[in-house]
């Protein structure tokens, strides 16, 4: 089932919870709704299920308007973080109650209820759980439960409120890929709200980056990652060394570092460049391109990286900078912490300080120690 939103506004009280805002979703897709808390991803997917009115705007289901019809009528499955499961009921009565409470002419008989029980348990992989009761699963469990609850009545739009907000990491990786592989299967089409970047760029086929009630970008996961279209975006996925870069004749100075663009760019302007941390080169001395120096402050191994925060030396930046290698590079660097080294991006982006809201993406050849042919 396709999902179109055209021009949905929200407002509680004075406060403008959702700019009008349009959003097109394909039959089958998975949607995710990213952003920081307060910037309307709920109120957006409750008003999708219809548990909230719009103030503006219209929903359509395929070709059929549902903005004025019911929450019951719209034949939504929804799966909220809290679990929401029945406690007085086994899990089977759980699966079972959006179809024991269907209107006689439409409710299946008790032998079609038990199997398609049966069968939902199997596809969550509980069915040894039929006869316990929520309180004697695991949080994980209990939200597989919620999902077969919520596909009971075949829904073809399923919407999901942060659903695996309350687990750990582990468990919440594994029913990532486990919905991802349901979803697959059984192709509804699917729209949930998580503010879990890692989440969002795992999960889905396009992600929604929302802030202040309005859609700062839609893309596919690969696309938002390459291009992201504002500072927002940038700052929100994550882990983006900043450079306020002032520029002077034929590069962009700050303090005592400097960075040159390639040769082909013309961006001579004061603005911001954002590089990634795994975009960048270390090396003990600087080269044309780029003068970075900074202090070594932690080296901290996270799994088969070594992350490396660095204090700029002898030039600003509000926030410490971040770099990411492998152990094996790092034993090849012959870095330690304390030591002073010379940062060489590969690629970064700028965003000139005259407003412009797209970045520039700037790509550098790659320069590695050894192979620095214009050494300074
Ligand atoms: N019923 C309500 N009455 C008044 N204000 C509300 C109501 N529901 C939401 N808001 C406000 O609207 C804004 C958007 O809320 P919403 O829950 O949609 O954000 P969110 O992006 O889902 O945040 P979070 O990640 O924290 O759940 C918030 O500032 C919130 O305080």
């Amino acid at each position: 089932m396709s999902i179109r939103l055209t021009n949905i506004s929200k407002k509680f009280g004075q406060f403008q919870a959702l700019s009008p805002l349009n959003l097109d979703i394909q039959e089958g897709e998975m949607i995710g709704l990213l952003g920081p808390s307060g910037s309307g991803k709920t109120t957006l997917l409750r008003i999708i299920a219809g548990l909230e009115g719009a103030d503006s705007g219209q929903i359509q289901f395929g070709n059929r308007d549902v903005t004025q019809v019911h929450v019951r009528e719209r034949r939504v499955g929804f799966v909220f973080q809290n679990y929401a499961l029945f406690r007085h009921m086994t899990v089977a009565d759980n699966v079972a109650f959006g179809l024991e409470v269907m209107p006689k002419k439409q409710r299946p008989s008790a032998a079609e209820i038990h199997k398609r029980v049966t069968q939902l348990l199997e596809t969550v992989q509980l069915g040894h759980l039929a006869q316990r009761y929520p309180e004697q699963l695991s949080g994980g469990q209990k939200q597989r439960i919620a999902l077969a609850r919520a596909l009971a009545t075949q829904p073809e739009v399923l919407l999901l409120d942060e659903p695996f907000g309350a687990l750990d990491a582990k468990v919440r990786k594994e029913l990532r890929r486990w919905l991802r592989s349901l979803h697959d299967e059984l192709k509804f089409t699917s729209v949930f709200v998580t503010h879990d970047q890692d989440e969002a760029l795992e999960l889905s086929d396009r992600v929604v980056v929302m802030s202040n009630g309005h859609i700062e970008q839609i893309n596919t996961p690969a696309e938002l990652y390459s291009h992201p279209n504002s500072r927002f975006v940038f700052d929100f996925l994550g882990n983006v060394n900043v450079f306020e870069a002032s520029w002077q004749q034929k590069r962009w100075e700050n303090g005592q570092a400097f960075l040159t663009p390639p040769e082909q760019q013309t961006l001579q302007q004061d603005g911001v460049l954002y590089v990634r941390s795994h975009e960048l080169a270390l090396s003990n001395k600087p080269n044309s391109q780029a003068n970075l120096p900074f202090n070594i402050v932690a080296m901290t191994p996270i799994g088969a990286e070594v992350r490396l925060e660095l204090a700029p030396h002898g030039w600003h930046s509000e926030e410490l900078w971040e770099a990411k290698f492998t152990h094996h590079n790092l034993q090849e660097l012959g870095l330690q912490k304390g030591s002073v080294v010379y940062a060489t991006p590969r690629t970064a982006y700028f965003f000139g300080a005259q407003g412009e809201s797209s970045p520039t993406r700037l790509s550098w050849p790659f320069l590695t120690p050894g192979s620095l042919a214009f050494d300074i």
